[in-house]
């Protein structure tokens, strides 16, 4: 089965835009999980401008499904990780100022350094994954590090499909195999959307989670957009002439 980790950072990007708390992340948080999904994903970046590292903790008391912190392990983070001792840490190899993820880690060049850190958090319980391209040689080296999973980053995948190339899968399809091979468990995530996902499930079968956030979140103001827009037109309809037009 492929379980479903909702990322609640544009949740937090939208509160953080007023400065107050709405909406709330905590509530979304409790209502994701109420509503099915088997995981709550966040991303804190240094510069906190979404989720921010007081969220982190804050979470600890609404996570019940599996908790899944990803970063880039600057030791800021690596202390964050080891305090909150979620079910899961997703090494992300991004810049400060990255806009969003925009590349898997080279697992040769960084393999002492992810080494240490992977040893470290699976020394605390904390299950690792890092996030890679789909090449074949970045997933084997990822098996050196001690891993137990890795995150296939699926941008060009979203992209591909986007454009109606459905071999845009084969990288994946053949990083996944080699997965399996090395005895890594597979994630998946990045641009995954109500469009793309079930055909990336059918071809990756060994599929053990997918993080979703950006889709899912603008997915959600859109079909929920009538049913709000609605409710608003209904509030309006009270006519001070006919005071108890609006009372049904
Ligand atoms: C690793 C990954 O692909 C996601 O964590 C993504 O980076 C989400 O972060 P943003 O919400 O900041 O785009
Ligand atoms: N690990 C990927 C993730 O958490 C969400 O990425 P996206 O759906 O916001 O692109």
């Amino acid at each position: 089965m492929t379980k479903l980790s909702v990322n609640i950072n544009k949740i937090a990007t939208l509160r953080n835009s007023r400065g107050g708390n709405v909406p709330n992340l905590l509530k979304v948080a409790e209502d994701v999980q109420k509503f099915g999904a088997e995981g709550v994903t966040i991303h804190p970046r240094p510069d906190e401008r979404h989720i921010r590292y007081q969220d982190a903790y804050d979470l600890v008391q609404v996570v019940n499904t599996e908790y899944n912190i990803e970063g880039n392990p600057i030791p800021r983070f690596i202390d964050l990780v080891l305090q909150i001792k979620p079910t899961q840490v997703t090494l992300v190899p991004d810049a400060d100022d990255a806009i969003t993820s925009n590349a898997g880690w080279d697992t040769v060049v960084h393999k002492d350094f992810l080494i240490d850190v992977i040893a470290e958090f699976k020394r605390n319980g904390i299950r690792t994954s890092i996030f890679v391209d789909p090449v074949e040689k970045m997933v084997e080296a990822a098996a050196v590090t001690g891993t137990d999973r890795v995150e296939l980053y699926t941008e060009e995948y979203a992209k591909e499909f986007q454009r109606g190339n459905l071999n845009g899968i084969s990288s994946y399809v053949n990083a996944a195999i080699v997965a399996d091979k090395v005895g890594l468990g597979i994630n998946a995530g990045h641009d995954l959307s109500l469009d793309n996902i079930r055909y990336f499930k059918e071809q990756i079968p060994n599929l053990l989670e997918v993080s979703i956030g950006h889709a899912l979140i603008s997915e959600s103001l859109y079909l929920g957009l009538e049913n709000v827009v609605n409710l608003y037109l209904n509030k309006l309809k009270y006519d001070a002439s006919t005071p108890f037009s609006n009372f049904w």
